[in-house]
């Protein structure tokens, strides 16, 4: 095992009754990297993240995160990740101040790091005003900033993105990614999945998923040299409706 791999997968499979939900797949994620993860709509990305993240025990295959085996110790890598998903972040009914101290205080932050980090946080995000308002009363992509930085409130090494910027405006999902960039440059490890086709352009890497198999892999540059075409929505479009 390579040591500075922060995400290495190999021959990973999970089956659902007679159904192969991810079909026997392999790949490396070094330290620092922005990793792509990629795929129609029940390609199997989400199913593929959730036993990275140690919460869905794989039929077969092994995975390491943060070198720690993702079934034998679920909890070392629950420990280890900051996970962020579009569906699941804040709660809308506390203010952005409370949710730090309440995620703070899950990730088991002492009480004078959380107001140290709280405060931290809402000048690196310029929320002054809005720090004692609920969270429900902001903008879309205004919560998913926050959420970003809660995800990072333990210090993680490897942050798990679902679908992050789903829905957000195109400003805001390039602020975003000014984010991402910004951790990545700390050495920190990032594995997104998205569905829009600009972000794949922005990952150092892009893995494509296609009915539970990982059908590319390579940097987009390289991706579009082999597919021949202009764009990663183009490499997507061949991969994903099978256009030859
Ligand atoms: N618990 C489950 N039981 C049975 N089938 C499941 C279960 N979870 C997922 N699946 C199936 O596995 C396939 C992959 O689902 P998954 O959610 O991983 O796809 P996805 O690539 O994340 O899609 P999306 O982009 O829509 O989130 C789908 O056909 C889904 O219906």
């Amino acid at each position: 095992m390579n040591k500075e791999n922060a995400i290495t997968v190999k021959d990973l499979t999970k089956t659902f009754g007679a159904f192969t939900a991810v079909n026997n797949i392999s790949f490396e994620v070094g330290r620092g990297e922005v990793f792509g993860f990629l795929g129609a709509n029940g390609a199997g990305k989400t199913t593929a993240m959730k036993m990275l993240i140690g919460i869905l025990k794989p039929t077969s295959g092994i995975a390491t995160v943060a070198n720690f085996d993702v079934i034998s110790h679920a909890e070392d890598v629950k420990k280890s990740i900051g996970y962020m998903s579009q569906r699941f972040s804040l709660y809308n009914d506390l203010t952005i101040k409370e949710n730090i101290t309440f995620f703070g205080g899950i990730y088991g932050l002492k009480k004078t790091d959380i107001k140290v980090k709280t405060q931290e946080l809402i000048e690196e995000l310029g929320l002054h005003d809005e720090a004692n308002k609920l969270v429900g009363a902001l903008p879309l992509g205004w919560k998913q900033k926050v959420a970003f930085s809660v995800s990072l409130l333990h210090n993680p090494q490897i942050i798990f993105l679902d679908e992050p910027t789903g829905g957000v405006d195109p400003i805001t999902r390039r602020q975003f990614w000014e984010m991402i960039y910004r951790e990545a440059h700390k050495g920190k490890t990032i594995f997104v999945t998205t569905h829009y086709m600009d972000e794949a352009e922005y990952c150092d890497r892009v893995s494509i998923m296609v009915e539970g198999k990982i059908e590319a892999l390579d940097t987009p540059k390289n991706l579009k040299t082999q597919y021949k075409v202009d764009t990663m929505n183009q490499v997507f479009l061949k991969l994903a409706r099978n256009i030859e």
